[in-house]
């Protein structure tokens, strides 16, 4: 029998807890090539090598105070290896400021035969080596992100369960590394279906998920949830108010989600920056049964705003961080309910919604 070792358990654990502290989250700046390019191209960017490496640079080597909202970064395999300009591997700058490397280890989605464009995601094969060596060279937790969709019968009982079983195999080869998985199943808000449909399916999901992890040996104290919020379909013609979404999230927590996960680390899935926030407060508001830390791991609705001051030029890197810092504090706050709001009008609240975000 292979279990993993009580050693083994407890760096799983307190990695975990770690990620999401009270008031923390995650940066998830793992764009791959292909989606940071879109990122990118509204700004007239061009997407080689060193602009990658000289944005990413302007996230982690912002003033240290993001660190006091941001407990862990998730790097696509290229960031992982680069340099800051003063020859530092970004890795050890981060947790020199006690922030925690991650590393997105999918290798992307590809469609399931007979299903109207559902997918499973790629990656599993040689995922044991990867893994031991990003945990050699600093790693401590990775990302798997699964997509699935609602409408005409979907999610199908096909995509559910193989979405959930790659899941649990991909958790279960983390842990045998002593990597933290952070499992990602993503239901995607495109449709005009209204939230009952949303509670329903993230229901179904994450009930075949978590019986997946069990039967995968899964040891769920070391492991983090990164599940989409509960929301109606971006076409829905029904508005919902953040305490809505609230409760019928919670709900769906309640009914599926085992008090020994440690903790939720949310998507933005499209909201604006203010609406992924506003949502995150209005969920730890929310008076229920909630054993778990419920944050946040953004990447475009902490990144958008920042994207917009910087515009790839070096004049502006000074006031893009302190974008990023106060939109870092805002969720911070969210993170403990404690946001109280800000002014929509600028960059920070426009819509960041791509449809189908599949890539
Ligand atoms: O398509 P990619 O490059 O795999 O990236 C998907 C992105 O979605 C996320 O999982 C969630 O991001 P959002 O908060 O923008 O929805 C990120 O971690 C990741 O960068």
């Amino acid at each position: 029998m292979s279990y993993l070792t009580e050693e083994q358990k407890k760096e799983l654990a307190a990695n975990a807890r770690a990620i999401v502290a009270p008031g923390k989250g995650i940066l998830a700046a793992d764009e791959s090539t292909g989606t940071i390019g879109k990122r990118f191209a509204p700004i007239e960017v061009e997407n080689n090598e060193e602009n990658r490496r000289l944005y990413r640079q302007l996230l982690f080597c912002s003033p240290p105070e993001y660190a006091q909202y941001i407990s862990a970064v998730i790097l696509y395999d290229e960031t992982f290896w680069q340099k800051a300009d003063d020859g530092r591997r970004f890795v050890d700058i981060l947790k020199e400021r006690g922030v925690i490397p991650g590393i997105k280890v999918d290798k992307g989605v590809v469609n399931l035969l007979g299903t109207d464009e559902e997918t499973t995601t790629q990656g599993l094969d040689d995922l044991g080596k990867r893994c031991k060596n990003y945990y050699e060279n600093g790693a401590r937790f990775a990302k798997w992100r699964c997509v699935l969709k609602i409408g005409n019968g979907r999610p199908s009982e096909l995509a559910v369960m193989e979405n959930a079983n790659v899941l649990a195999r991909y958790a279960s080869t983390c842990q045998q590394n002593s990597i933290v998985p952070i499992v990602e199943p993503e239901i995607l808000t495109d449709g005009t279906h209204d939230l009952a449909a949303c509670v329903e399916a993230s229901q179904r999901t994450l009930a075949a998920v978590y019986k997946a992890l069990h039967d995968h040996n899964v040891y769920l104290e070391g492991t983090l949830l990164k599940p989409n919020m509960v929301l109606p379909g971006y076409d829905c013609t029904t508005k919902y108010t953040p305490e809505q979404v609230a409760e019928a999230t919670v709900t769906v927590f309640q009914r599926t989600l085992p008090v020994a996960v440690p903790g939720v680390t949310f998507l933005s899935g499209g909201q604006s920056e203010i609406v992924a926030t506003t949502h995150l407060n209005a969920i730890n508001a929310y008076k229920a049964t909630k054993p778990w830390a419920l944050t946040f791991s953004y990447g475009r609705a902490l990144q958008a705003s920042v994207l917009q001051a910087w515009k790839g030029k070096a004049e502006n890197v000074k006031e893009a961080q302190s974008v990023f810092l106060h939109r870092a504090r805002c969720n911070g706050l969210a993170a403990l309910g404690k946001y109280e709001g800000e002014d929509s009008s600028g960059a920070a609240g426009k819509d960041l919604h791509v449809s189908k975000y599949t890539y």
